[in-house]
């Protein structure tokens, strides 16, 4: 078992003291080193966002324009970053957003296996994409007993959404996160530029044509004739026509909690909870979908009163362990990043993402030491006030 207490500021910095660090210490430094070591093409995919990107780098503003209060003498001497989640307690709050495709950020192509390495040794939750290069099954077996979630893209095929699903559940998934504001792609300048998309994705289906179902619609076998596979699969991915009645349905599926992902809205987010849906994930995609719209952040509070009991992850714009530690006040549960450890992995493959997910947690653990916050629970909204 990999000791998960390495991120403790202490631990982690006292391993760095009389080293030149090889890997960036800054988020500015990190997106640098990851442009340089990827192609155009996957550079473009990855850093892009919708329309001219104004609702992604709102969602980095946003955090700015929070302050945390710093308290004196508030026993953070000891913290504790431990979180409970659907009955797990997690040693930390932070989480590995889904990011389908990101097989394609490392030449050997297998970034989802190399991300599950990365979560087993640092102990920090991976929620796996339906869009991933390797199955399912074998990224559930690299995470060990470190947990993971599957995010499910709802195909056009029920047979085959009952399919994903059950074996999600057979794998050892322990929630499954239903992302609800890709249905289609959002208009997305950079790849229509590069015009890189469709080989992309062609390379991300592994849970499509490993699932029998999906096998069982094809003339041929994907080995055989994977532009039919890859065919198949663009008029499947998209549910359009999916609607609040087919929650119930979804709902009867697994016995696993459910969340919902890409809800901004605090109607949604009660109409969600009404439905039986155990978790909500608030998140505008990392600004990839719709561009134009409000900064994730600024739906959180909302979001989060709206959802009740119901746990709230959050994502979008996160780039430091302030922004974990101002997410966490606001109320969420658990947050995650997305971006952050696909650069990661870009730069320095599985230690990449490692060295990311360390220095983030050590440095929301050194904000909540250094600003008296001993733990999660004495982050409150009364932790923070507007810049201004
Ligand atoms: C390259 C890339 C691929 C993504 N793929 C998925 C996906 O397959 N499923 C999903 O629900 N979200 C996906 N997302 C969105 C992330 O889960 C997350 O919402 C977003 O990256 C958070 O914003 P951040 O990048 O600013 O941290 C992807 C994001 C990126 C950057
Ligand atoms: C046709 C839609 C593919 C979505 C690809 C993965 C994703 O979510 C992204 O943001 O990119």
């Amino acid at each position: 078992m990999a000791n998960h207490g390495e991120w403790q500021f202490g631990i982690y910095f006292s391993g760095l003291v009389g080293e030149k660090p090889t890997l960036p210490m800054d988020y500015a430094a990190l997106e640098r080193a990851a442009e340089a070591a990827m192609s155009e093409e996957v550079w473009s995919y990855v850093a892009g966002g919708a329309g001219n990107e104004h609702t992604q780098r709102a969602n980095v503003t946003a955090f700015e324009r929070w302050g945390l209060m710093p308290r004196m003498l508030a026993g953070a001497a000891q913290r504790d970053l431990g979180v409970e989640l659907f009955g797990h307690q997690l040693p930390t709050p932070l989480m590995l957003a889904p990011v389908g495709v990101i097989g394609i950020c490392e030449p050997e192509g297998h970034g989802d296996l190399t991300t599950a390495r990365a979560a087993a040794a640092t102990g920090v939750p991976m929620i796996a994409s339906t869009l991933m290069q390797d199955p399912m099954e074998d990224v559930a077996a690299a995470l060990g007993d470190t947990p993971g979630w599957f995010q499910l893209y709802p195909p056009n095929d029920r047979e085959l959404t009952e399919s994903l699903v059950r074996r999600a559940e057979a794998a050892g998934y322990r929630a499954i996160v239903i992302t609800l504001d890709t249905l289609t792609l959002g208009w997305r300048p950079r790849d229509l530029t590069i015009a890189s998309f469709p080989q992309l994705t062609g390379l991300c289906l592994a849970n499509y044509t490993s699932d029998p179902v999906f096998r069982s619609r094809l003339d041929a076998p994907p080995e055989e004739d994977p532009q039919a596979a890859t065919g198949l699969w663009a008029r499947i991915f998209g549910n359009q026509s999916l609607s609040w009645d087919d929650l119930g349905w979804l709902r009867s599926l697994t016995t696993l909690p459910i969340l919902l992902k890409g809800i901004c809205s605090p109607d949604d987010a009660r109409r969600a909870v009404d439905a039986g849906i155990d978790g909500i994930y608030c998140s505008n995609h990392g600004g990839r979908q719709a561009n134009g719209g409000l900064p994730a952040l600024d739906c959180l509070a909302d979001v989060v009163d709206a959802a009740g009991d119901a746990p709230v992850i959050f994502d979008s714009g996160v780039r430091g362990g302030p922004d974990v530690v101002k997410a966490l006040a606001m109320g969420a549960r658990a947050v995650a990043i997305g971006r952050p450890y696909a650069y990661g992995l870009a730069v320095g493959g599985q230690a990449g993402i490692e060295h990311v997910v360390r220095s983030m947690l050590a440095e929301t653990d050194l904000t909540m030491a250094v600003d008296g916050y001993p733990t999660i629970a004495s982050l409150t909204r009364d932790a923070l006030r507007p810049v201004g």
